[in-house]
């Protein structure tokens, strides 16, 4: 049986009686143990700004590669800012197992991508379109990325209460924010170059930061690892309004492993999943890696270290991790 997550209402923790809330946190924070992963509806990322995903996404990514161009982000370990052209970040170096497993060669990733960070991050400052090339875009992911930072607070309340432990343990953590947008375009790219083994529109790996918020389109192809069954993944089937959100690799951190980060991939759509040949559509997804503050450590916290679970990571600096991280990635 094919992993299947239910639709967690998160309106009912947002705006719940305290049983209620209790209820849904800590449901929750068993999909999260059991998958990496939960699925979210009333989230309270509105209608309107999930349909600018869709449009804004499509307005950016159908620039002229010169207009891309301006913006282009140069491979180096700091956080990515701009646009990243195909074949520029390489998520199958991520796991020794993905090249274990394919035929010789270098293993690409066949997807653009937009990255920004916070609105007024002066450390690492962001890259919008030059004026006139897309207009409105940038206000956009500014105001997105406002409430994808709110909702991402909420979640990581949720886990507090749901984990019993005292509040402000993540949430603390987490402000100010050093969290990244991410707008992503998957090319159409025909089954024949995919079934060579060496292109895959993501390989499996986990995200850097604490938790990551995602909307796909109603095409799909994020997939996750069925923890029963390792190096087996199960389509994560998503109407474009859910939002899906994974444990990335700080959480994991923070938790000393007791909630450990959820491998994911891009494939095929599910519906294309045994068909041999033909041209699979492009597809739009935004990703935001929800990120703890550069200065803070990603080492374990106190109620997760224990004489019985001493702990298992080092307590280095989220802005160290990320570059360990983004050094490998590119
Ligand atoms: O596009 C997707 O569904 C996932 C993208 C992703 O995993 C990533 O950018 O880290
Ligand atoms: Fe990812």
């Amino acid at each position: 049986m094919p992993v299947e997550l239910e639709c967690i209402d998160f309106g009912k923790f947002l705006h719940g009686e305290p049983d209620e809330r209790v209820e849904v946190a800590e449901k929750i924070v068993k999909s999260f143990r059991d998958h990496g992963f939960a699925k979210f509806k009333n989230h309270g990322v509105s209608r309107g700004l999930v349909e600018g995903i869709w449009h804004w996404g499509e307005r950016f990514f159908k620039m002229s590669p010169e207009q891309k161009m301006k913006l282009y982000h140069h491979p180096s370990p700091d956080p990515q800012r701009g646009w990243s052209k195909k074949g520029a970040e390489t998520t199958s170096k991520l796991r020794k197992e993905n090249a274990a497993s394919a035929p010789e060669g270098e293993l690409l990733d066949e997807k653009e991508h937009f990255d920004c960070g916070p609105p007024a991050d002066s450390q690492f400052p962001n890259a919008w379109p030059a004026s006139g090339d897309c207009d409105g875009f940038k206000e956009f992911v500014e105001d997105y990325f406002g409430v994808a930072q709110q909702t991402s607070l909420r979640i990581m309340q949720a886990c507090e209460v749901g984990l019993h432990v005292p509040p402000g343990t993540l949430v603390q953590r987490c402000l100010p924010a050093a969290s990244e947008l991410r707008m992503l375009y998957y090319p159409p790219v025909s089954m024949d170059t995919l079934n060579k083994g060496l292109i895959k529109r993501a390989w499996p790996h986990t995200d850097f930061g604490i938790i990551t918020l995602l909307f796909q389109d109603d095409l799909g192809g994020l997939e996750l690892e069925d923890r029963s069954k390792p190096y087996t993944f199960d389509p994560v089937i998503s109407k474009s309004d859910e939002m899906v959100v994974n444990i990335s690799d700080t959480f994991g951190r923070w938790s000393n492993d007791y909630i450990t980060p959820g491998v994911h991939q891009v494939n095929v759509p599910p519906k294309m999943r045994d068909q041999k040949d033909g041209i699979v559509p492009e597809r739009y997804s935004s990703v935001f890696f929800f990120k703890a503050h550069r200065e803070t450590s990603v080492g374990p916290l106190p109620p997760f270290v224990t004489a019985e679970t001493p702990a298992k990571y080092p307590d280095i600096s989220a802005l160290e991790f990320h570059r360990q991280m983004t050094d490998i990635l590119y």
